[in-house]
């Protein structure tokens, strides 16, 4: 077997694998990355950019079909060209692949390896059965992969994962989508807008990653009046009947027993860490209940099982806690430092805590979660949670847009703002301005010390956070609308 010893190899070249090999190549030339699967990554391949370019397209089809009450006629029926869509969605998803396999055509070829690693002992690696890397130091970068329940197997080759519809030459008839998290919520939504019949089940009652209650039970009740999502499903039978899937489930709101006909079962049922398939035991680190190494989350450094700090370090999906791209990239980055720069670790930055579901209304998460802040500050009453509904404010009504509700958290005493769970129109922008404002650590009252134009959004913003000084006692209660800040509050 092939023997080659390096500084530092990385396993996958992923967002996390790419950041962290130039991130290692800054302390040394002898720099390993290691990929099984295609170059180009999950992002950009079958992640965030094909699931909003399907996004694009729906909400184009979806406001040319919502006119009218603007007084706006469009004449004749829209129709979607299922071929043209997805058409785009793969040339577009192609551009923006061959960006990133641009960048790994510029890696020198000894730098890169071709084939799945898995681990023999803590510093070696086994790629392929036919080479085998000796490294210093090893960073895990191999993402994650779309995992289901056995049962779901029923459906044969009618059985899809988010992968496999971005292959689609055109859009199916109907599809049977399990699973309301991100995902499920992103593309069930999209395809629902382009013409595809569509049912979504869930189990156990979450819905995306919404964690307030409050905000939980509206967006169940707008996502259904637009569309049929249960988050708490009974399906009693998945069965397969020629080309197509044959459910039975209860239905939400009638009770009703109903068996019906999909074209395929789509699974969006979470993500599992690409852990299982390295061997990792052989690598003697201290591994959690699943399985996936215990390691520091400012340095991405495991620990051996001796509980010393290791040469190994975990970054991206495969570590399983904030499996999103730009904390990937991060990740990648002081992981890739880290090895380079072992055995002197430095802390990396971590920022706020933000998320985005690209739903209508968007979905936008801040900071502390509800259950966090339950747990941190709920026996001593210690936090105060601000409120604006987005059904009458200014603007978003101005643009029919005028669904939505958001809650603002901060700190009895101090009134340092905590964070936000939004869903409402622009959410991602209201999102940005949060997780800002929150990494600044600013109060309440100097968040209302900013500008608020009008007429914005961010009105709504000011509302909240308006409602929220007054439950921390440091404001006056709203008992009108603002009018001297104009209607938009
Ligand atoms: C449908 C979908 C939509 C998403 N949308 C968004 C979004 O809008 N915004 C957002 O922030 N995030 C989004 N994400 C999440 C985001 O894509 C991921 O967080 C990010 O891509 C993770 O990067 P990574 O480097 O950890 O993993 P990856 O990019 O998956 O890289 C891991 C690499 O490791 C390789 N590998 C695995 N095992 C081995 C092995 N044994 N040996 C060698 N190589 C191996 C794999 O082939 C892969 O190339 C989305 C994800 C999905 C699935
Ligand atoms: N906009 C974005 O940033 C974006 C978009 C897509 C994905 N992502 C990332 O990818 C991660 C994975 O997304 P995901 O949607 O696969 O996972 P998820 O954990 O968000 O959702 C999985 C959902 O499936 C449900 N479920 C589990 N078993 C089920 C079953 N047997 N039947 C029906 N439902 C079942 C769960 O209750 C949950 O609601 C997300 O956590 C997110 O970080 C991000």
């Amino acid at each position: 077997m092939e023997v080659r010893k390096v500084d530092v190899a990385i396993i996958g070249a992923g967002t996390a694998g790419l950041g962290a090999y130039r991130a290692a190549k800054a302390h040394t030339d002898s720099v390993v990355m290691i990929e099984g699967g295609p170059y180009g990554t999950t992002c950009a391949r079958v992640g965030c950019m094909p699931s909003k370019l399907l996004i694009a397209a729906a909400e184009t089809a979806h406001h040319a079909r919502d006119t009218a009450p603007f007084g706006v006629n469009v004449s004749g029926e829209v129709t979607v060209d299922g071929r043209a869509v997805m058409d785009r969605v793969r040339r577009e998803r192609d551009r923006f692949v061959s960006f990133v396999i641009e960048s790994v055509d510029g890696i020198p070829d000894t730098d890169k390896l071709r084939g799945y690693a898995r681990f023999a002992d803590a510093n070696t690696l086994i790629v392929d059965e036919e080479i085998r890397v000796e490294a210093d130091k090893i960073v895990i970068a191999s993402g994650s992969r779309p995992t289901y329940p056995a049962f779901f197997e029923a459906a044969g080759d009618r059985l899809v994962i988010n992968d496999d519809v971005f292959e689609w030459e055109t859009l199916p008839e109907s599809v049977a989508l399990f699973g309301p998290g991100v995902i499920g919520l992103e593309l069930g939504q999209a395809l629902h807008r382009l013409g595809v019949r569509l049912r979504i089940f869930g189990v156990g009652g979450a819905l995306g990653p919404l964690q307030d209650p409050t905000i939980r039970d509206y967006a169940e009740q707008a996502f259904n009046d637009e569309l049929y999502v249960d988050p708490d499903a009974t399906v009693e039978s998945i069965e397969r009947d020629g080309d197509s899937v044959i459910i039975t489930f209860i239905e939400r709101g009638t009770g009703e027993r109903l068996t019906e006909r999909f074209d395929y079962l789509l699974a969006a049922t979470g993500r599992r860490p690409n852990i299982d398939g390295l061997d990792i035991e052989a690598a003697h680190l201290t591994l959690d209940a699943r399985g996936v190494p215990v390691y520091n989350r400012h340095t991405l450094q495991c620990r051996n099982d001796q509980d010393s700090p290791s040469h190994v370090f975990i970054a991206g999906d495969v570590n399983h806690e904030l499996p999103l791209l730009h904390e990937a990239s991060d990740e990648g980055r002081i992981a890739g430092d880290n090895a380079g720069r072992y055995p002197d670790v430095r802390a990396g930055h971590r920022r706020t805590p933000l998320g985005v579901v690209f739903s209508d209304p968007q979905i936008a998460t801040v900071g502390m979660s509800y259950p966090q802040l339950e747990a941190r500050y709920g026996d001593c009453e210690c936090f105060a949670v601000g409120e604006v509904s987005f059904e009458g404010q200014g603007r978003s009504r101005v643009m029919r847009m005028n669904k939505g509700l958001m809650h603002v958290y901060a700190e009895q005493g101090s009134g340092l703002f905590l964070g936000a769970e939004i869903f409402g129109p622009r959410a991602e922008h209201l999102g940005h301005l949060l997780a800002w404002a929150h990494q600044q650590r600013l109060t309440v009252s100097e968040m209302l010390e900013m500008p608020f134009y009008h007429p914005v959004v961010e009105e709504g913003l000011r509302t909240a956070l308006r409602d929220l000084n007054a439950k921390l006692q440091l404001g006056p209660a709203i008992v009108e609308r603002c009018m001297e800040c104009g209607p938009g509050d």
